[in-house]
């Protein structure tokens, strides 16, 4: 997604505002942290106001450092010290790969040695609470009704073992056998040994009891409660019984136990990754990294990272954990080699938190922006630049909050241009109309407005303008459009009119299934998310349909990022994220529903992984974008319906879109006078004075304003409202749907 060295800049709001700095700091690291540990630095907060976007700092070598002064502009860069020969460097290259560290990477990396001391902090503090919460109710119960038994166990052990109780069997046998040489001989050894045993008895009774009685007599009461206490414990432990010890260990839960080789074996063996011949083996211990433990193994040859991936409920299982604990892991190294995570908890069901973005000012688009956690808790940072990208889930999972959270970071940059519209007209998005150049809102007209014509509209100003701009930044002097692309520079220079421009379509199918601006919107949209992105457009469409029928493939493929949250099966994970996703282990449909917010990030860098996105609710969004308007208009970029420069001035040829958008979808032909009534209702300051003729007026009036389009209006005898019968005058949906398609192509450029 991003490389470490970029970062947002994100600048503290002062302390006037409502809402306080989320729990999670916007630090910025790449994205995914698995791979990487250098995080980027954040940038600092200046003070609100001081920044100037677009300005640069390079770092210059200090001319009063010694050092620097032998450095001359062009000077050859040192050769290489060494040089190998190839067949060794491989060697050593193999070698340097399976070279184990010193010391383990959670001794050395601060972040990892953090996450083991909270590890054992936690785990030993409640193995700790567990036992003194049980002392007093059940250990020390069981331990004085255990010592009579133990007192007794004592004493006969004792005693057998002064009379020399081990010896009696060969004594038995010895008599039995008639043996008087061997009796005689085992007789006097017993005789010698309790003899001396006897002594050594009466001398330690002696000093025991001198001992007890000293204790009674003289200790401090402290003493003679902890001696009591440990002679009682010792007579409890004598007398406990073997099948129930006095100190319960079963109840510790498994996060909180070790995680040992066996158990992996064991998982492995239960979901046949194993064979009589070969088991698993693991290249590296086993050890903590975060909040869980990861694993690395060697399946046996010939079973491959698909295998594992296939197997990972049988795992899960095998491990005695939620499926939704256990993570996956590609190594490049070998196809045997799996890599797992193995989470004290289910990651995902943690909440990211609030969104960061409440606590910037402002935002440069042009660098990652933190849009959520990993699994791990690690940052993840995202960057629309030169991409486009599909968000698709099953509804409620957070597809529209993910998507939005994006949103809201290009609103907080006053220079990016936000075109937005939302099919399903929810609350989600109104208040983007605060600031976004065009918005628009389900696809029923509303106030003699047709917001899918709108949209269309929209599209087309879009794709004359990308078109424009492949022109324009070819044609741009060198020293200021030096490789041709567009630039922090260029974007915000506003003689040149090339912002950023970011195209949010939420529940796009909304407007691809439309049944007569479907077509042209598809098209559009095609042509926009395959070549607008690499003109600085990018375009961000979510749907939770992502089937072939409500946004075809067609248009799917022309994404380079995707983002699935949960859906229903591998199959549709696989068509959001791209075929082959589940066989690398990318299967959004194992998500479960209180995973809200989190999804599969496919295409937005090398690595693919899961984001727990942060969260921005109604009023979070909100208070963003009143901040993003006022930055906005300090910096004088409100344009577009945010001020209301509307495109959608009426046309001449509106009555064709607006005689569409009154026809019933199951409607096939419609006398004319009931759609002059209609058109009065959508639109009474157009067409009431129609509404007002009479009958053959009306149908009349609409035959003439739609003859220049070449629609007939057709001409039957009929029954009037009356009952009287009439020539009538009525329209075929589908001639005004074909002339709506023709003039929407006409003005496509087709
Ligand atoms: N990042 C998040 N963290 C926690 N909860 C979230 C997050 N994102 C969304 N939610 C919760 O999930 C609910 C549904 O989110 P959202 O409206 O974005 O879903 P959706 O998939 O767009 O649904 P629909 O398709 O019905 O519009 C939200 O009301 C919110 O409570």
């Amino acid at each position: 997604m991003t490389d470490g060295s970029t970062g947002a800049h994100l600048r503290p709001v002062p302390d006037l505002e409502r809402i306080p700095t989320p729990a999670v700091p916007a630090d910025i690291v790449p994205f995914p942290l698995k791979n990487t540990t250098a995080p980027a630095a954040v940038a600092d907060a200046p003070a609100v106001g001081v920044v100037k976007p677009g300005e640069w700092e390079a770092e210059l070598p200090d001319t009063d450092d010694p050092e620097a002064e032998g450095l001359i502009e062009g000077a050859p860069v040192d050769p290489a010290r060494e040089v190998y020969p190839l067949s060794v460097a491989e060697w050593m290259q193999e070698r340097n790969k399976t070279r184990l560290p010193v010391l383990p990477d959670w001794v050395k990396l601060p972040d990892q040695r953090a996450a083991v001391r909270k590890w054992a902090i936690r785990h030993y503090s409640t193995m700790l609470g567990y036992h003194a919460v049980r002392l007093p109710c059940i250990y020390a119960p069981k331990v004085l009704a255990y010592s009579p038994r133990g007192a007794w166990r004592w004493s006969t052990a004792v005693g057998r073992w002064v009379f020399d109780a081990e010896g009696k069997g060969l004594r038995v046998a010895a008599v039995a056998a008639e043996d008087a040489g061997e009796y005689l001989k085992l007789s006097r050894q017993r005789n010698d040994r309790v003899r001396l045993r006897s002594i050594v008895a009466t001398v330690a009774g002696f000093v025991g009891l001198t001992a007890a009685l000293t204790l009674y007599v003289m200790a401090p009461s402290w003493l003679l409660m902890l001696s009591m206490a440990t002679f009682t414990t010792a007579l409890g432990l004598a007398g406990a019984p073997a099948d129930r010890p006095l100190i319960d260990r079963a109840k510790v839960t498994f996060r909180k136990r070790r995680l040992s080789s066996d158990i992996v074996v064991r998982a492995h063996d239960a979901a046949n990754l194993t064979s009589r011949d070969q088991s698993i083996a693991f290249p590296r211990p086993i050890g903590r990294d975060g909040d869980g433990w990861r694993v690395v193994v060697d399946l046996p040859y010939g079973k491959t990272f698909e295998d594992a991936v296939k197997a990972h409920a049988r795992l899960a299982s095998g491990m005695d954990i939620a499926p939704t604990q256990l993570f996956l892991d590609k190594d490049e190294t070998s196809g045997r080699r799996v890599s797992y995570w193995i989470a004290d908890r289910d990651p995902l069901a943690v909440p990211a938190g609030r969104t960061p973005l409440l606590g910037a000012t402002r935002v440069d688009f042009w660098k990652p922006f933190p849009w959520g956690v990993d699994e791990r808790g690690n940052p993840v940072m995202a960057t629309m630049l030169w991409l486009s990208l599909l968000v698709g889930a099953v509804p409620r999972q957070g597809k529209t909050f993910s998507a939005r959270t994006i949103a809201l970071a290009a609103a907080l940059d006053p220079h990016v241009r936000l075109i937005v519209f939302d099919g399903k007209a929810s609350p989600d998005w109104r208040a983007f109309a605060k600031v976004a150049h065009r918005i628009g809102f389900g696809i029923v007209p509303r106030n003699g407005i047709d917001p899918v014509e709108h949209l269309i509209n929209a599209l087309m100003e879009l794709k004359a303008d990308v078109e424009d701009r492949y022109h324009r930044l070819s044609e741009l002097p060198l020293h200021i459009c030096p490789e041709g692309k567009l630039t922090p520079e260029i974007s915000r220079d506003r003689k040149l009119n090339m912002p950023l421009t970011l195209v949010v379509v939420d529940e796009v199918q909304e407007y691809l299934q439309h049944p007569t601006h479907g077509k042209t919107v598809l098209e559009l949209l095609v042509y926009l998310a395959r070549v607008a992105p690499a003109v600085g457009v990018p375009v961000m469409l979510s749907t939770q349909k992502p089937d072939d029928t409500a946004c075809p493939s067609v248009l799917r493929d022309q994404h380079q990022a995707r983002f699935s949250l949960r859906v229903g099966s591998w199959q549709v994970s696989d068509v959001v994220l791209g075929a082959g996703s589940y066989s690398e282990g990318l299967d959004a449909s194992k998500l479960l529903k209180s995973h809200k917010g989190v999804g599969l990030l496919k295409g937005m860098s090398d690595d693919s992984g899961i984001v727990r996105t942060y969260l921005a609710d109604g009023r979070d969004a909100n208070t963003i974008l009143t901040r993003a308007a006022a930055l906005r208009e300090a910096e004088g970029t409100l344009t577009g319906d945010a001020v209301g420069q509307s495109t959608s001035t009426r046309g001449a040829d509106a009555i064709l879109t607006d005689v569409a958008a009154v026809l019933g979808r199951s409607e096939d032909k419609v006398w004319s006078e009931t759609i002059v009534d209609r058109l009065a209702e959508l639109n009474p300051d157009a067409y009431s004075e129609w509404a007002e003729l009479e009958g053959r007026a009306k149908a009349d009036q609409l035959a003439t304003a739609l003859k220049p389009y070449g629609i007939k209006t057709d001409q039957v005898w009929g029954k009037t409202d009356t009952g009287k019968g009439a020539n009538r005058r009525g329209i075929e949906r589908q001639h005004i749907i074909d002339a709506v398609t023709e003039r929407n192509k006409k003005r496509a450029g087709k």
